[in-house]
């Protein structure tokens, strides 16, 4: 099962994607959670210790590994754009509480046409998680476009956008949708959190079909409280556990072809 948790900066989809990744563990799948945010922080949220967490370097700023998979370097404009990857997520993920984390980091990049080494070992490296691994993979990235771009992403079984109660989030989960349908991803569900009140529920509910509703987590200080601690919100909040868990058995529901794979 391969699920991409995307959606805007701070709505949600580190708590989202870390729960997922960790309730998929408890079941005993091997899981894979691929941190493709600019905001690395998906460890913390997995429970990854300090000590872990201070010797990760994203892959997209080892300069040495990238310069030696695609042969890139200063006096070489000319560089392999289908570099070897195959080793590089059991190699550089570091495994705690049952989850392998792979912090791949992301490209800055002025328009979506970049096609530098580093964005190259990006891509093939998502490429080869939804293609080769038998694990449960999840990936925690903003909804940029570029991820969204043909020969990333779209052998995912499920992109699950994460939306708060508020039109922008709409707007995104829209466009989302748009641009998954286009890569051939029909399976585009939508998780509401930091819902308040029963305003923000019927809000989501007008909006969003039914169909592609995978449930809503309300607002919880105690996920508030685990990130000032720097603790998972699946060791903290048994009230949002109990939440995200109901996601899961829908997207499980939803995917039972996939699951039958992993
Ligand atoms: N249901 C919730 N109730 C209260 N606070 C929440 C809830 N979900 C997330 N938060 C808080 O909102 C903040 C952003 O959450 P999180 O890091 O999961 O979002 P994100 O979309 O991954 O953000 P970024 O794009 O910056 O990586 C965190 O402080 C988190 O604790």
């Amino acid at each position: 099962m391969k699920i991409a948790v995307t959606g805007k900066g701070g709505v949600g989809k580190t708590t989202i994607a870390a729960t997922l990744a960790r309730l998929y563990a408890e079941e005993g799948h091997p899981v894979l959670a691929a941190d493709v945010d600019p905001d690395a922080n998906l460890g913390l949220a997995l429970g990854f210790p300090e000590e872990i967490l201070d010797s990760i370097v994203p892959i997209t700023k080892m300069r040495k590994l990238i310069e030696e998979r695609t042969e890139a370097s200063a006096d070489n404009r000319f560089y392999k754009i289908n570099p070897r990857v195959s080793d590089i997520p059991d190699k550089y993920s570091k495994e705690y509480n049952g989850v392998k984390l792979l912090t791949l980091g992301t490209v800055e990049t002025a328009g979506s046409g970049c096609v530098c080494p580093e964005h190259v070992m990006l891509r093939r490296i998502i490429n080869s998680l939804v293609l080769h691994r038998g694990d449960v993979v999840i990936l925690d990235m903003e909804a940029g476009l570029e991820h969204l771009g043909r020969g990333t992403t779209e052998g995912m079984d499920m992109f699950i956008v994460v939306i708060e109660p508020g039109a922008r989030s709409i707007q995104t989960y829209k466009n989302v949708k748009r641009l998954a349908e286009e890569l051939g991803v029909h399976q585009v569900h939508v998780v509401a959190n930091k819902v308040r009140d029963e305003k923000d529920e019927a809000f989501i509910q007008d909006r969003i079909p039914p169909e592609d509703l995978l449930g809503m987590v309300h607002y919880n200080p105690e996920i508030m409280e685990a990130d000032r601690e720097g603790s998972s919100p699946y060791d903290y909040s048994a009230a949002a556990v109990e939440e995200i868990r109901k996601i899961k058995t829908k997207i499980d529901k939803s995917n039972m072809p996939c699951m039958e794979k992993v």
